[in-house]
Order: structure tokens, then sequence, then C-alpha cells
């Protein structure tokens, strides 16, 4: 009974095994069809002449032949289709790639002159021509003359086409009587030609323009982002560009607005600012403020690297007020001495991150409002020079909700909700050509950019889960948590006394700076945190 048990138990375990084996070969060998399907497609026109060789040759008698040449039609199609569904990372790289690419250069090699005509990039005159023969007359000959109407045409110059990854780079050199801007204006239509999924325009001189066709989209996959090892001050890495490119954000001197609907990702270019500066911050050099008018919930994942919190607006009113006087004190220091600040250990970059500004600008009572703006404005203004940068997010960009956008000095834009919101953010005439109203819901983190050089650019934010931004919070706690000024009336809510903390647990030390100190025991200014009382416990402590 017992070894019937056994061996009914090994025959099901066995059929188990082939039914699990016969799965795997019937999807191996549809996807190897499916590979060879699309070879053969790709390739029409050698396959087609190869089987009619092929049927030419038995009709002729000639058996042989005919199977070598079905051999070579049908051959590099198995090949490549095995090659493919096995090792599809080295077919990509070595085979299907470089063939995809020489492609597209010839496409456009070959159909310049009618893509240029078609996208409004050429002229036409139309002149007279004369032909001179000879004509039979009498049974002599003499030379006649013909008068003909002719169309000459005039493209712009296609100077060189080249490719990189999933890039189609067009340089064009406008023809006489035409402008950069011209060029840059047929950019769209050129992309829709081509199928590209996203271009851009690069003036390289004044009469040539780069015009990149991203052909496949290299940032529909999200990326999750990786945790911070070295200590960077003046750029963090956010994620990718649509040509693959590493995204970089410039942080020292700039502050930067990010705007971006509801579920945009803004919580991405958030932490990846805040996280990636986390080695700087545990190194003493940068100095995390953090504003989170979600509840705190938001930076509450990752507090430990913030010096100071707050979590709603009068708190953040009482953080600003902190902040300027930091500012203020550094600037007394650095009058006559130098211009730019250099961030050291004494003298840190401080950067203060803000989750949804408009809370704090529109959405909360009057005073506060004014004067968190008054606040802010003081810092966005004087703050570049002095070490003091800004990071805000908010939802909508409207003059009446974020008063100050213009004096941030770059912008990311997210996916917004209209073409309107995309030139408020942007700037004028950047919807067309940096256009985030059309950016997809399913592709959160995914932005457009504008340059230095004025030139745009997609990219998408590495993915910030909770549990990453646990771990680098872990690693790289703040050693300096700022005491903030407190209302006299209820000082026992916050840590009054230790003005800057010197955490004990971990990291290099900082120390206070003198302003902290002299600050410290001052009754707080501001009228509407002292008039609202002491602010809760989510200041102050980091
Ligand atoms: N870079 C990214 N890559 C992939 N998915 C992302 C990325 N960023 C965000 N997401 C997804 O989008 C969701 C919304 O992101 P997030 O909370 O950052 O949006 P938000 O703009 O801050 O929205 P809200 O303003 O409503 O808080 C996240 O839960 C996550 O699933």
């Amino acid at each position: 009974m017992g070894s019937n048990l056994a061996a009914a138990r090994v025959s099901f375990v066995d059929a188990r095994a082939a039914a699990a084996l016969l799965t795997r070969t019937v999807r191996f060998l549809r996807a190897v069809l499916r590979a060879a399907l699309v070879w053969v497609r790709g390739h029409v026109r050698w396959v087609l002449a190869l089987v009619g060789f092929a049927v030419i040759l038995r009709l002729l008698g000639n058996q042989i032949g005919s199977r070598e040449a079905l051999v070579l039609a049908f051959g590099p199609a198995l090949v490549s289709a095995v090659w493919a569904t096995c090792w599809p990372v080295s077919y990509e790289r070595v085979c299907a790639g470089p063939a995809r690419r020489a492609r597209w250069r010839r496409w456009v090699r070959k159909n310049w002159a009618h893509l240029s005509r078609e996208c409004g990039l050429s002229v036409s005159r139309t002149t007279k021509s004369r032909t001179f023969g000879l004509a039979p007359k009498e049974g002599s000959r003499f030379v006649a003359s013909q008068s003909q109407t002719v169309t000459v045409w005039s493209h712009p110059r296609l100077m060189d086409v080249t490719t990189a990854g999933s890039l189609l780079r067009l340089m064009i050199r406008t023809r006489t009587g035409q402008t950069v801007q011209d060029l840059e204006a047929a950019a769209a239509p050129l992309a829709a030609a081509a199928g590209a999924h996203a271009y851009r325009c690069v003036q390289m001189t004044p009469s040539v323009v780069e015009v990149v066709l991203v052909m496949q989209d290299s940032l529909t996959q999200a990326r999750p982002a990786e945790i911070p090892e070295a200590v960077y001050l003046n750029a963090v890495t956010l994620g990718r560009r649509q040509d693959g490119a590493p995204w970089h954000l410039t942080v020292t001197g700039r502050h930067t607005l990010v705007v971006g609907c509801s579920g945009s990702g803004k919580g991405s270019i958030f932490w990846g600012v805040c996280a990636g500066l986390a080695p700087a911050v545990r190194a003493g050099v940068v100095r995390l403020w953090g504003v989170d008018l979600k509840r705190g919930v938001e930076v509450g994942v990752g507090r430990g690297i913030f010096s100071a919190v707050a979590t709603n607006p009068i708190e953040a009113v009482a953080l600003l007020t902190r902040l300027l006087s930091v500012l203020e004190e550094r600037g007394n220091r650095m009058a006559g001495n130098i211009r730019l600040h250099q961030p050291t250990q004494a003298d840190p970059l401080h950067v203060l991150a803000i989750d949804e500004l408009a809370v704090l600008t529109a959405y909360t009572d009057a005073e506060t409002k004014k004067e968190a703006s008054r606040l802010l404005a003081e810092i966005l203004t004087q703050g570049r020079a002095l070490g003091v940068v800004v990071l805000a997010c908010v939802q909508d960009p409207r003059k009446e909700v974020v008063g100050l956008r213009g004096l941030f000095t770059q912008t990311i834009a997210l996916r917004l909700r209209s073409a309107e919101e995309t030139r408020m953010v942007l700037g004028d005439g950047m919807a067309a050509v940096a256009p985030a109203h059309r950016i997809s819901p399913a592709l959160p983190g995914t932005a457009w950019v504008v340059e230095e050089d004025g030139s745009t650019d997609r990219v998408r934010a590495d993915w910030w889960s909770d549990q990453l931004v646990r771990q680098v919070a872990a690693l790289h706690p703040s050693p300096v948590v700022e005491g903030l000024p407190v209302a006299p009336a209820q000082p026992a809510d916050i840590p009054v006394g230790s003005d800057d903390v010197t955490r004990a647990d971990s990291g290099p030390r900082v120390r206070a700076t003198p302003a902290s100190r002299q600050r410290k025991s001052r009754p707080h200014k501001t009228g509407s945190a002292s008039r609202k009382g002491s602010p809760s416990n989510g200041i102050g402590a980091a």
C-alpha cells in the first residue's frame, strides 16, 4: 500500500515537471516564432527575392540550388530569432540596435529633400530654361531652342546625421533667407514624420541647429533610486534624461520650484534632492530645513536627515524666521570679505525644502500668509549668494497661489493640467517645445526642464520608496538639530534651550553657528508665530 502511494506521488511529480517543461518549451517556441516573423517583416524584400529565386531554380529542375536559396532566405531569420530570444541584451547591442540606427540614418539622408519640403523648410521658385538641340529642316539640320518652365527647390543643408542609443541627431544649416527659429518651428513636424516620441533643438551656431529626435522612449520604465554615498554639494543626480544620460540638478546657488498636479511625482524630486544631499548633511556641510505642509506625511519618513522640520504654517513661519536670522548673520559676516558663500562644516549650505508651498502662500489665514510670503521673499532674494537655497514643490502654479514664482531661478514642470500652466511654469512659448501638460499620468516623475542655454529636455526622476528614504535617513542622519524660536508662553513643547543640539549617535560633529546661539535667548519676533503661541512638537525635533 505504502509503496503504491510513493509510486503514485513520484509519477504525479514527474507529470507536473513534464507539464512545466512542456509549457516552457511552448513559450520558447512561440517567442522564437514571433521574433522570426518580426525579422522576416523587417527583411521582406530579401526573403521574397530569395524565395522567388528558389521557385525559379526548382522550376528549372535545380533542387539543390533551390534548397540553398531557401536556407539563405529563412536561415538568418531563425538564427536571429533564437539569439534575440535567448540573449536579448547582446542581440540588441550587436545586431538589432546598430541595424535600427543605420536604418534611421539612411531614411533621413534618402528623404531629406522630401522631408524638408513637406515640413515647410524649403522654398521653390520657377525659372524659364531653354534647351537647345538639332532639328531637321528640309533635309538639313539646324540648331533649335525650346523654352520650358522649371521649378527649383532650395532646402536647408543637412550637414550631418548621427545616432546614439535611441537618439537620431540631425545637424541642419539654414538656407539663405531662413532663421534658426524657422528650423526649430519645423522640428515638431519632422519628429512626427520620423515617428519620434519627443524632440529637442539645440542651437549650435547662429545658423546651425541640432534637432535631436528621441526614436524610442527610454523613460517608460520606472527606475528605483540608489542610496547616495558620495558627498556632493553642487548638484544631485535625480534620474535620467530622455537620451538615457543622468539628470543632474544644480543645487548650490539655485532656488528650485517644482510644479506638478497631484500624483505627478513631486515626492521623487523632493527626496531626490534631500536624500541626494544626505551624505553632505552627515558630513556637516549641508543643513536641511524641511517644511511639510501635508501634515508632515512626506518629511516624516526621512525626518532624521533634517535639522529642523515644520508641519503647519505657524511652525513654518517660525522656521523661516530662524533661517532668515541665519542668513542675516551670515550676510553681516560676509559683507566686505567675500561675495559668494563657500560651504564648510562651520558654515554649511542651508537648503530649505518645502512640500506644498501653496498651503503657506495661499491657503492659510491672511496674516500667516503675508508673513510667510515676506520671509520667503527675503530668503529667495538674498539667499543665493549667502549659501541659503530653496526647493519648493507646489501643485498649482497660478500667480495668486505662488506669488513668488518669479524669484525661483530654476523650475521643473512635472505633469501639468494645461498648456497655460506649462507657460506659467517654464516661460512664454514653452508649451509647444516642452509640453508638460501632455505628460502621461502613467509616467509619474516625468518632467520637462529648460536648460541654461534655453534648450528643453524631458527627464524622469528615480523613484524613492518609503523604505529607501528610511534607509537613507538611518544611514546619514543630520548631526545637528536646529532650535527654532518659540513663543515664551508655551516653551515646553519643543526642545528649547538646546539651540544647536549635536547628535550623539553618529556622523561628523558640526558646531553651532554663532547666529543660532545669539538668537536662542531672544523672544520670537514674528507677529504671527508668537501671536498663535508656541509651535508644536514638529519644530526643532529632527
Ligand atoms: N519617479 C517615479 N517613478 C515611478 N513612479 C513614481 C515616481 N514618482 C512617483 N511615483 C508614483 O506616483 C505616485 C504619486 O507620487 P507622489 O506622491 O510623489 O506625487 P505628488 O506629486 O507628490 O502628489 P501629491 O501632490 O498629491 O502628494 C507614487 O505613489 C508612486 O506610486
